[in-house]
């Protein structure tokens, strides 16, 4: 158990001039389970691979525990990887699979023994021991995988993507079989995902990566509501943040957002902070999460000056909920979650009631949310 520090690290491959990992500082804290969230070629796995030592650091220090790793092979960072494609050897049984790391470490054969009967127990794969990964379901080989994993006490457990080759349904049981793992083990664990619901159903904290970069690092709940840029804003979401073009003014006493087709009045928080930044008059971009707009009347009782008039053209529904994709005045495009209740039909004209208080705003320019 260990808390990893990376400082400043940087990585580039051979001679590519964009760096893969750019200037990485991070803390995690011990037993922490953190996740590193991004889309595809944005370092996730990068940043993984250096920490375990499996790739060389360009630049910088990385530390778990108290111990500079920056030199040390992987088998000396007392960590234990699992992959998104098990890794397992196949000529091996699954009891010789799991037991190969203490098998290196030369332990005894006894405690071998009991470690990964225990492993399996908790995976429940006790009665797969003599069978051959071939033999096994993707899930089976993936507990497989885990059990290797499990059945030492490193330091750190880094995992990549390890659940992106199971169908759904299995996927959200092995989430929940992790979490339990992980809460039980109170190991330091990085994991390393493209799927925000993995990322935001499992992490203590997530990093948001881009391009090599880090966007935000947070719990859940801030990366959810207060995303620090719109890059971070448009990729947590089920159903992607609706964004309008505008300009802050302050009218009558009253701070407004003015779009090319509507205006909206901030909330008095809102007004203040932007009043102490000198923004009016200021160019932003305003983000609202198709479920913090609707139909409803609470929103509308709560917030009489904040709706938008606008043209229905077509709706998703997905079960629980029907999402509306609208047009106002024939020109910006936006989507509002609304309870199945509500039936409207194709080119019915409505009133969108917006909750304020959740409406986000960000310079135009730099992306960068301003009301933080
Ligand atoms: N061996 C390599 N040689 C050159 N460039 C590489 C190498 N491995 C990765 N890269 C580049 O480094 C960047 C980061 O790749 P990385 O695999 O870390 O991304 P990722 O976020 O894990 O992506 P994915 O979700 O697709 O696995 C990408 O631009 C990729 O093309």
């Amino acid at each position: 158990m260990a808390r990893i520090l990376l400082k400043n690290v940087c990585k580039r491959y051979g001679k590519y001039k964009e760096l893969a990992v750019n200037n990485f500082n991070l803390d995690i804290d011990d037993q922490e389970f953190l996740v590193f969230l991004g889309p595809s070629g944005c370092g996730k796995s990068t940043t993984l691979r250096m920490v375990a030592g499996l790739e060389d650091i360009s630049e910088g220090e990385i530390y778990i525990g108290d111990t500079l790793v920056n030199e040390h092979p992987p088998k000396d960072r007392d960590i234990s990887m699992v992959f998104q494609n098990y890794a397992l050897y196949p000529n091996l049984t699954v009891y010789e699979n799991i037991a190969f790391g203490l098998r290196i470490r030369k332990l005894p054969k006894h405690e071998i023994e009991s470690a990964v009967k225990r492993a399996a127990r908790v995976l429940e794969i006790g009665n797969l021991l003599d069978r051959k990964p071939r033999e096994l379901s993707g899930g089976q080989r993936q507990r497989v995988a885990l059990g290797r994993a499990i059945v030492r006490s490193p330091q750190a457990f880094l995992m990549d993507e390890p659940l992106s080759n199971l169908d759904a349904k299995l996927r959200v049981q092995m989430r929940a079989e992790i979490i339990r793992l992980h809460r039980a083990m109170e190991v330091t664990t990085i994991y390393v995902t493209h799927d925000q619901i993995e990322a935001m159903t499992m992490g203590d904290r997530i990093v948001v990566m881009n391009r090599g970069v880090i966007q935000q690092v947070d719990t859940p709940e801030m990366i959810y509501n207060r995303p620090k840029n719109m890059f971070v804003a448009k990729f947590i979401g089920n159903h992607p943040m609706n964004f309008f073009e505008g300009t802050l003014r302050e009218v009558d006493g009253k701070m407004r957002f003015f779009s090319d087709t509507f205006s909206l009045q901030l909330t008095d928080q809102q007004a203040h902070m932007m009043r102490n930044k000198r923004l009016t008059d200021y160019t932003v971009t305003m983000g609202i999460r198709p479920e913090h707009t609707g139909f409803e009347q609470e929103i509308f009782d709560a917030f009489p000056n904040a709706f938008i008039r606008a043209e229905l053209n077509f709706n998703e529904f997905v079960g629980s909920d029907n999402y509306y994709h609208l047009t106002a005045h024939g020109k910006e495009s936006f989507a509002v979650r609304a309870h199945p209740r509500y039936r409207y039909s194709e080119g019915e004209k409505v009133k969108v009631a917006i909750d304020m208080d959740k409406a986000l705003f960000f310079d135009r320019n730099s992306e960068e949310l301003l009301t933080d």
